[in-house]
């Protein structure tokens, strides 16, 4: 920012400061304005944003020093309105996509001290609000300025000074409280045990914080707590604004009393401010807020104090005894209180509002449209914070799996179980040509079948990706850290199931003997493993609902079931099949692969003679002349039954880089996936 333009912006702040050095009282403010101003060194190039970690420091320096003072002015968001593409296709409606503003010229502030709740009907646009206050949100347009202490605030500035809790709570449920906030802390490269007490106690999970939070198979801490611990780790960052989306929904209002009490004594204490959204706050709510605004279909329509809105209420008699003022103002913008003063309600509410010391203060400064940018939230930090981080995730991930019986012991049990199943129906199969095929299936089995237990990841993966997009919302990591700890975890566990798998079917099935053989088994099925586990966290985070996932997975499995080679042979397969899909099936070199392994080097003999015959056979497969000569007409070698399924050309090698190869690109296809899904 030049000096100029930092000069123009602390002159229009001056009026803004007069009025609220009156409000709220503060006779040192003055001076720490001019103190304050040029400190910060912004850049409306938020491409070339100077080095965060400085900003950082000075960012948190200046906040420790007063209280904080954030306005935000004139935000306005839209988003492409109008069909998609798919729709206009079937229906041949060409028109332009439209825009639809969802928030219109919105101007908020935190008052000096407490915090600000955000009440519409649904749809008003509480969340967007709060998304865009926060940064979090990318759209067709954004407009509107966020100051933080008269300096204005950029992307990357948001990251380190805010943090958003959204409606969710995301947690892995094998966790306790204590280890949750201790890993987010170790997350952020803040970690102190003094901290973590201090937070665990000043939030009220001392009770807890030893209680595991709770999945589907084993009951945990209330829906209270869980709140609580959520807001708990969205502070692991010290925070100076905090946005909370919905902090009560779904608790009772004890509960969401508690709630708010305990995040209204933090804000206080650490001097953080604080907007939340609500629904409905019932009157023991209502008195923890300090201000209050109301929105109205992207529009405020009311900011001031608790008791401006009660007077506003009280002066246009809606109140009556016991009556909530807070319902009176949802009533008026959601229609149910038709007319107030001869007007409109959300009118009559927007005039007394600009009528006010507050909204005059903040509606009549004006600034120019400029575009907000949100940038990578994520913290850019140095490369000994990355490789922490992504430690610390593997630790995290491996105690989940340890832990969760269902993500890690229910699949392994399966392994174990399919190995046992098929070791005791296949047992002891004999070296004859008859049973090639039933040969061959164990082989399509190990691929297609394990391959196709890969969907029992899918919950597993959903619960870790909804952790990972609420941690890189609040800029804690970004996809790659994920992707590696993911991986780091994923492959001694796909390994540990492979292992346990071929253990128990290669020597009682008798596939081909040696050492050598059976470590080929057990490192092609591995790689098979890692390619169809990564293939369904990569429908899984472009679907993240299970059941969708699920299907999905389990349809394009049985794709490549089809397209394999075993059901139909390759080369028997449609052109359009065998030149398409089937070489670019991962399942095509895993199983052939398998069985070039078993059957190359093995002479089976033949059953069948011809009627009338001791010396000729009828053989399952066409033996070669040279078969023939050496073993005679009833005898078939695996060689034999490899070249006419026409499984060739390639070595051990080839199809070891071949199925690492798939496995990278969709690792990589994986990392695109979760940076670019998952609300930004
Ligand atoms: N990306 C988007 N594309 C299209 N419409 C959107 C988008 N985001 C929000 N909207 C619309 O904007 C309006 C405001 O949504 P928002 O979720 O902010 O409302 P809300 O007040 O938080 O509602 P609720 O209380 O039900 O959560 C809604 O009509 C919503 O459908």
């Amino acid at each position: 920012m030049s000096p100029l333009q930092s000069k123009s912006i602390v002159e229009d702040f001056k009026f803004s400061h007069d009025v609220d050095l009156k409000l709220a009282g503060h006779s040192s403010a003055r001076a720490e304005i001019a103190s304050n101003t040029g400190t910060i060194e912004t850049s409306d190039d938020h491409s070339h944003a100077s080095p965060v970690k400085a900003v950082d420091i000075d960012i948190r320096s200046e906040f420790e020093r007063a209280s904080m003072r954030v306005v935000y002015r004139h935000l306005t968001y839209e988003v492409k309105g109008g069909k998609p593409w798919w729709k206009k296709v079937a229906t041949f409606d060409w028109k332009k996509s439209t825009t639809k503003r969802i928030l219109d010229d919105v101007s908020i502030r935190a008052p000096a001290k407490g915090m600000t709740a955000i009440l519409g009907p649904s749809g008003s646009g509480k969340s967007t609000l709060l998304e865009v206050m926060s940064f979090r949100r990318n759209g067709y347009q954004h407009g509107g300025k966020c100051y933080v202490n008269e300096q204005e605030v950029q992307p990357y500035q948001m990251a380190v000074l805010g943090a958003l809790v959204e409606q969710d709570d995301d947690h892995f449920g094998v966790l306790t409280v204590r280890e949750t906030i201790a890993f987010a802390m170790k997350l952020a490269g803040r970690y102190e045990v003094s901290q973590l007490d201090r937070i665990i106690e000043e939030m009220g999970l001392s009770s807890c914080q030893n209680v595991r939070i709770g999945n589907a198979i084993q009951k945990g801490i209330s829906g209270g707590q869980k709140r609580r611990l959520t807001v708990a780790t969205a502070l692991v960052t010290s925070p100076k604004i905090l946005f909370l989306d919905e902090p009560t929904s779904g608790l009772d209002s004890f509960t969401s009393k508690r709630v708010i009490a305990c995040i209204r004594d933090y804000a206080y204490k650490h001097d953080i401010a604080v907007f939340a959204s609500l629904h409905q706050p019932s009157v023991a709510l209502w008195e923890h807020f300090e201000e209050i605004a109301v929105l109205d279909k992207g529009r405020l329509v009311f900011l001031g104090t608790m008791i401006d809105a009660e007077n506003f209420c009280r002066d246009n008699m809606l109140l009556r005894k016991y009556d909530n003022p807070a319902d009176k103002l949802i009533e008026m913008v959601s229609g149910i209180i038709p007319i107030v003063n001869n007007k409109a309600p959300a009118v009559a509410m927007r005039e007394h509002y600009e009528l006010s010391l507050l909204g005059k203060e903040m509606e009549t400064v004006r600034y120019g449209s400029a575009t907000l940018h949100t940038g990578d939230l994520v913290k850019r930090r140095g490369i000994s914070h990355q490789f922490n981080v992504i430690a610390v995730l593997f630790d995290r991930l491996l105690t989940n799996y340890s832990r969760n019986l269902l993500a890690f012991g229910i699949r392994m049990g399966m392994f174990l179980g399919m190995g046992a199943m098929l070791a005791l129906i296949w047992i002891n199969l004999a070296r004859v040509d008859d049973r090639i095929n039933d040969r061959l299936s164990i082989h399509f089995f190990s691929v297609a079948f394990l391959s196709f237990m890969s969907v029992a990841g899918i919950p597993s993966f959903i619960e870790e990706r909804s952790v990972y997009v609420r941690e890189r919302r609040n800029g804690l990591y970004g996809p790659l850290p994920f992707l590696l700890a993911n991986t780091f975890v994923l492959i001694p566990f796909v390994f540990g199931c492979a292992l346990i798998f071929s253990i128990i079917i290669y020597w009682s099935i008798g596939l081909h003997p040696g050492a050598g053989h059976f470590f080929r088994f057990l490192s092609f099925l591995f790689l098979a493993l890692l390619v169809a586990e990564t293939q369904s966290s990569l429908i899984a985070a472009i679907v993240p609902i299970f059941v969708a996932a699920l299907a999905l997975t389990a349809f394009v499995n049985g794709f490549w079931m089809c397209v394999q080679g075993f059901f139909i042979r390759g080369r028997s397969l449609p052109r359009f099949w065998y030149y398409s899909f089937h070489f670019m099936d991962y399942q095509t070199y895993a199983f052939e692969i398998l069985a070039k392994n078993d059957l190359v080097g093995v002479v089976f003999k033949c059953r069948n003679f011809f009627p009338g015959s001791t010396t000729d056979c009828n053989c399952v497969y066409p033996a070669s002349q040279e078969t023939i000569d050496m073993y005679g007409k009833c005898a078939v070698t695996g060689q034999d039954v490899i070249d006419y399924l026409g499984f060739g050309g390639i070595s051990v090698t080839g199809y070891a880089f071949i199925l690492l190869g798939i496995f990278v690109l969709y690792r990589f296809f994986l990392y695109i996936a979760l940076r670019y899904t998952g609300k930004l």
